[in-house]
């Protein structure tokens, strides 16, 4: 099967899922999740006047001129608390005693702080010191949103700050897709588990915990960690005993042409349909991305390197379009630290760190990098992207990085 190009690849494993049945659960279930369908504002907040400091509610005009040494004394005609309701409305020449929060009595327009005032020995009059504009110290009805605004659209990732704001509407649960349920297979015969003694030719089985953490970073439940030999029957069993448990199948190793590599070639017997078999793109190439059943599967190389740059250009979209949506990534233009080779017909993401440079684009500073690798990622803050079509890109060519912070998402697919 010839490499397919990347951007095709991306389609296809776009293509290989559908976003899941939205579902409504409680707020906390919801983080991290999307949102399946817009919120529009029930109410609106603040839902009425009220005060931003505790002091006193007050006329604004009848603090004209109030001075330390001048002033204004005011009759002091009751007092709310936040959740209270004022019984009457504040009459010429009064003043309330009002605590953040409470509810402003109908005719003030502005709030004093007490440090900015003293109350009479008896209570009855409060004596304010400065001058107060209208609606100092007060929070309008609807500043912060208008009853029936459209707040968030299908798609958005809920963060802690989109569960406040739901939670401030009085909203209880929240329509979100599911998180995708998630089975991680590792191959090859010369792994060793973490935790057991490892001689310098073995090597420790990594891929497990670093997809498991890479599909959670998509949004993925992970159910099963399992791990399998080199072997047609060890592979078959493992295979059909995952696909009918989850929704995303990923396999790490035995993806290439070697004479273990039998992933691809078990799955072909089990009757996997393949939507991607190979791609254009370095590390990464032996990716590929089929359906089993009713789950789609993403083989990954071995290589933790390529397998972590497979992950992230097939299995992440795919398990992000399982929660209805697609991720845009930003990306800058900048010049590359050093001169590099590549295959001409392949693309190449290279992890790369930014310098910010005065009045010129960023420096792409590029990464050691092998597909065995995976230290460079630690830091890295985006792909720089060697296009397809040219081998020899020298120190200074500009080419575009996709950078992995604050990415955008954007609804696909019905909404609840
Ligand atoms: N003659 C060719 N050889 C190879 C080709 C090719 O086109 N022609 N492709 C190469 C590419 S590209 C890659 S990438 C690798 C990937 O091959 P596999 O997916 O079959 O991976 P393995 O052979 O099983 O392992 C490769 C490498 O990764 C280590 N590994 C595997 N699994 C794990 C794990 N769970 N944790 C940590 N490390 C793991 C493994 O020990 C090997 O060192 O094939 C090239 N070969
Ligand atoms: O292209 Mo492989 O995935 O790098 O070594």
């Amino acid at each position: 099967m010839p490499l397919t190009p990347l951007s095709a690849a991306r389609q296809a494993a776009f293509d290989a899922i559908a976003p899941a049945a939205p579902e409504r659960v409680p707020l906390l279930d919801a983080q991290g999740r999307f949102l399946a369908a817009p919120v529009t504002a029930s109410r609106s907040l603040p839902g009425c006047d009220n005060s931003a400091m505790d002091g006193w509610a007050v006329r604004a005009e009848e603090t004209q001129g109030a001075t330390r040494d001048r002033p204004a004394r005011l009759r002091v005609t009751g007092t709310v608390f936040a959740g209270g309701l004022p019984t009457t409305s504040l009459q010429p020449g009064a003043a309330a005693r009002v605590f953040t929060g409470a509810p402003l009595p109908p005719g003030a327009d502005a709030v004093v702080r007490q440090e900015a005032a003293r109350p009479t020995q008896d209570g009855a009059f409060v004596d304010v010191f400065i001058t107060v504009p209208p609606g100092n110290d007060v929070r309008r009805a609807g500043e912060e949103v208008v009853a029936g605004t459209p707040l968030f659209g299908a798609g958005l990732r809920v963060s802690a700050a989109v569960l406040g704001v739901l939670a401030s509407l009085g909203a209880t649960d929240v329509w979100v897709r599911p998180a995708p349920r998630v089975a991680v297979l590792a191959t090859g015969d010369e792994l060793v588990p973490p935790g057991a003694p490892a001689l310098p030719h073995q090597v420790y089985e990594s891929n497990l915990v670093l997809v498991a953490a890479l599909a959670r970073e998509a949004g993925a439940d992970i159910r099963q960690l399992t791990r399998a030999r080199d072997d047609e029957a060890a592979l078959r069993e493992a295979l059909t005993r995952l696909a009918p448990q989850v929704d995303v199948l990923i396999t790490t190793g035995g993806a290439s042409v070697g004479d273990k590599d039998l992933v691809k070639r078990v799955l072909t017997a089990l009757g996997a349909r393949f939507f991607v078999d190979g791609v254009a793109l370095k590390p990464g190439k032996p990716v590929a991305v089929a359906r089993l059943g009713d789950a789609a599967v993403v083989v990954l190389p071995g290589n933790p390197g390529a397998a972590t740059v497979a992950f992230d250009q097939l299995a992440r979209p795919l398990l992000l379009k399982h929660q209805g949506v697609l991720e845009t990534r930003r990306r800058v233009r900048a010049h590359l630290s050093e001169a590099r080779h590549k295959q001409a017909g392949l693309t190449y993401l290279i992890t790369t760190t930014l310098e910010a440079r005065d009045g010129l684009a960023p420096r792409a500073v590029l990464r050691p990098q092998g597909a065995g690798q995976i230290l460079q990622n630690v830091h890295g803050e985006g792909w720089a992207l060697l296009p397809p079509g040219r081998a020899d890109f020298a120190e200074g060519d500009l080419v575009d990085v996709e950078l992995f912070d604050r990415p955008t998402f954007t609804s696909v697919g019905p909404q609840a």
